[in-house]
């Protein structure tokens, strides 16, 4: 069984909450990823450094624009990940864009994640249609690719979707890019209540979450969140304890609506 399976298996279990942070790959990787792993992350989304992040707002952005100028590459933050693996024990998700993948190559990028003990991948610019390109490479390997559904997602794709995988599904909060937000659409709520009812996989909630209110807000309709620019934000600021409070506030059990 996959480590994303197994500690999502778990938290449903006990009736806790995940919360999934997201980090930009650069030079402080392997401090990040154990700071977070300490902090209590379930598991951690790295993202690798693409020059036309379309689904990104300035935050990530920004932060992928200093790691490529600082030389990071795929190749580089696999070969990292490597290393630290025997040590780190979170669920590693890589979440990239599919331009550095096929430079790569699939298969090659696969038998490096595989070495690397990646557990999950998030491919935001590859449809469901195309995945046949690489999932066959992932399931082989024992990778989990991570779905998402959007607002706009019909119920039946969005069932259809959850019975192909293995990790959790990601339903995206918003219309539109990455970036903390103040506050959501009042349908949200509704909308999470009904991807939770017709997906047979844990569901996280991502995009735009930024504050303790928030998580615990998502976490009335689902089993988790995913936070990435906040945590950058935060990262950025050296605010250990901000990001400690965010994860923290995962941790408080809600009656589920
Ligand atoms: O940054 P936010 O608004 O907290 O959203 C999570 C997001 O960062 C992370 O999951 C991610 C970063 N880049 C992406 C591109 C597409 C989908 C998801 C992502």
């Amino acid at each position: 069984m996959n480590r994303i399976e197994k500690v999502m298996q778990t938290l449903v279990k006990n009736n806790e909450n995940a919360f999934v942070p997201y980090i930009m790959a650069g030079d402080a990787l392997v401090e990040q990823i154990a700071f977070l792993e300490k902090a209590g992350a379930t598991a951690i989304e790295i993202g690798i450094p693409f020059s036309d992040p379309v689904a990104d707002g300035p935050v990530i952005q920004r932060a992928g624009k200093r790691s490529l100028e600082n030389g990071t590459t795929l190749r580089g933050v696999l070969r990292t990940i490597a290393d630290i693996r025997p040590i780190i024990h979170t669920p590693l998700i890589i979440m990239t864009y599919m331009n550095p993948i096929m430079a790569l190559g699939i298969s090659e990028f696969i038998d490096e994640c595989s070495r690397s003990g990646i557990d999950g991948l998030i491919l935001p610019d590859l449809p469901i249609e195309e995945e046949e390109i690489i999932a066959p490479f992932a399931e082989k390997a024992g990778i989990e690719i991570i779905r998402l559904v959007t607002l706009t997602s019909p119920l039946e794709r969005i069932e259809e979707i959850s019975k192909k995988g293995r990790g959790f599904l990601y339903a995206v909060t918003v219309n539109g890019i990455t970036g903390a937000r103040k506050g959501f659409n009042e349908q949200l709520g509704e909308h999470l209540q009904r991807v939770k009812s017709v997906s047979s996989l844990p569901v996280l909630a991502g995009f735009g979450i930024s504050s303790p209110s928030h998580v615990q807000e998502m976490n009335q309709y689902c089993d988790g969140v995913i936070v990435g620019s906040k945590i950058i934000e935060l990262l950025e600021a050296r605010d250990l304890a901000g990001i400690e409070e965010l994860i923290n506030a995962s941790k408080i059990t809600h009656v589920k609506n």
